[in-house]
């Protein structure tokens, strides 16, 4: 079944139930150790989670580490090119929950990315990221514990689809006349205008589908969260790109109201009810110039638009929504792209949920994890219905590589989520005891050493992990 790997001979498989893993008390978890730094951040993490896995179970659990290739590695061993071996593929596919460290993309050519195809290729539709602070982490901001926010990000399409044509190349140039001389023209909106020939070309697919099962996961997961984070946000920059990222909002705004419609109200339908609570008696037309302020420069058209708007709220959810109900539901707003990257820094604490397209989620969660202590902070997850694959939010950071030096708190807090995707608390909550405990005592890596007030002398790599362990207690 595999050219060059061998399972570990003890262990049993993770199966999947209706989307969910069914874990044994010995399960075989594939690992891939990752580029650059990957070399230093992986021996620390499977050394914290075997260390926490051990004493929360008493040694009843544990964790059969398979070791999988990808990226450099991988060449190395399986020859030139082979950046991502069918050993791999066969072997994730076949235990279903694998952790990864970070792999190389180089950048303007060469190989696409081995992060992004893996999500592609066992369809892991959702990347998880949360960003919360922990006690003592110094950050460049005030007041970083008000920042507790997920940035679910749409993780399969969008750019990341990887369907481009460089500038000059036949088919992209063929591509480009063939939208200037019959696709532009035949659209009205798009006027005159023209693509310019030595252009190069992305293609930037935002489907229903993919949209709405990631809007579904966010609003799944903030069901499960304390009331006052039960809110979703979609986040777009629809004013511009109105049929791809536009789109993302209305298909996530279509989902929450139909699919989820007693358990969720929008921004604008709690606005409307709220109105009507405080005075009983307002008109529709009243309803709705307050919930848009620039309703009197409006056309009549659009003006009657948000009158039968605030109609069809009322006549259809106020039974069951009005009368302050609707504050027991989880609140979905949307933010325009470019704001609520300020958003998250000058109000924090009125976040939750991010749901995002791709792109907008690989830049929102690197801005987040900046304010909770930075990339040595950022854990992820990639989940689909069959497959999970653990990764932090950082990449390769090359130059920090092979110097047992870098923050291998990331890479840790993913492990965290796997043994909770996995159902092991205990153990995750002795490694997030650990780590809490290590920062809060100014036991951390150089990344975080250099914030602190007063300055403290950094642990290495190795060192910080054994002082996450320590500290379990
Ligand atoms: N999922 C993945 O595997 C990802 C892979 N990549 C790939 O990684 C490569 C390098 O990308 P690059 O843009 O340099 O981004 P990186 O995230 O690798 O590193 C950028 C900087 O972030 C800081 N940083 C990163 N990781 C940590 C950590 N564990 N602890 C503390 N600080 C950290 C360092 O800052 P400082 O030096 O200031 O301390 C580092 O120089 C590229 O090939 C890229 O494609 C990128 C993102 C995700
Ligand atoms: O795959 C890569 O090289 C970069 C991906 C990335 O930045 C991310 O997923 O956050
Ligand atoms: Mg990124």
């Amino acid at each position: 079944m595999y050219e060059k790997i061998t399972p570990p001979s003890t262990g049993a498989k993770i199966t999947f139930k209706n989307g969910e893993p069914v874990v044994p008390e010995n399960p075989i978890i594939p690992f891939i150790r990752g580029d650059g730094t990957g070399i230093d951040i992986w021996p620390a993490t499977e050394k914290v989670l075997d260390a926490a896995v051990a004493k929360a179970y008493s040694g009843k659990r544990k964790i059969s580490w398979f070791r999988v290739y990808a990226g450099d590695e991988a060449c190395d061993l399986y020859g030139t090119y082979q950046y991502l071996p069918q050993d791999t593929l066969t072997a994730i596919k076949e235990y279903g929950v694998a952790i990864k460290g970070p792999l190389t993309t180089p950048v303007g050519g060469g190989i696409r990315s081995l992060n992004v195809a893996l999500r592609q290729i066992f369809d892991l539709y959702t990347c998880v990221r949360p960003c919360r602070y922990y006690a003592g982490t110094p950050s460049p901001h005030k007041t970083p514990e008000k920042l507790d926010v997920i940035v679910y990000r749409e993780n399969t399409e969008d750019i990341y689809l990887g369907i481009e044509w460089k500038q000059g190349s036949e088919i992209g140039t063929r591509l480009i006349k063939i939208l200037n001389e019959e696709l532009i023209p035949a659209t009205p909106e798009h006027g005159k205008k023209q693509i310019p020939l030595d252009a190069g070309i992305g293609i930037k697919p935002i489907s229903k589908t993919g949209s709405q099962r990631l809007v579904r996961r966010a609003i799944k997961h903030a069901l499960l969260l304390p009331k006052d984070k039960q809110q979703v946000t979609l986040v777009h920059k629809g004013n511009i790109m109105k049929y791809t990222e536009g789109a993302f909002r209305d298909w996530g705004y279509e989902l929450a109201t139909t699919e989820f419609r007693q358990e969720t109200v929008t921004e604008r339908e709690s606005w409307i009810l709220g109105n009507k609570e405080k005075n009983p008696n307002i008109s529709a037309e009243e309803n709705a110039h307050e919930i848009d302020p620039g309703f009197d420069a409006l056309t009549p058209e659009k003006k009657a638009q948000i009158v039968k708007e605030v109609e069809t709220v009322l006549n259809t959810i106020w039974e069951s929504h009005g009368n302050g109900q609707w504050k027991d539901k989880i609140m979905v707003n949307d933010r325009i792209a470019d704001s609520i990257f300020q958003q998250i820094q000058t109000r924090p604490d009125e976040y939750s949920i991010l749901a995002t397209m791709n792109l907008n989620g690989d830049y929102l969660s690197d801005a987040a994890a900046a304010i909770v202590g930075g990339l040595g902070m950022g854990p992820g997850a990639n989940i689909g219905d069959s497959c999970a694959i653990f990764e932090a939010t950082h990449g390769t950071a090359p130059k920090h590589a092979g110097l047992d030096k870098i923050n291998p708190g990331s890479v840790i807090l993913s492990g965290v989520m796997m043994l909770e995707y996995m159902g092991w608390q205990a153990a995750a909550d002795l490694i997030k005891k650990g780590l809490g405990a290590a920062i809060a005592n100014g036991q951390v890596t150089y990344d975080l050493a250099r914030l602190m007030e007063p300055p403290v002398q950094p642990l290495k790599c190795s060192e910080f992990a054994d002082a996450i362990i320590k500290h379990f207690g």
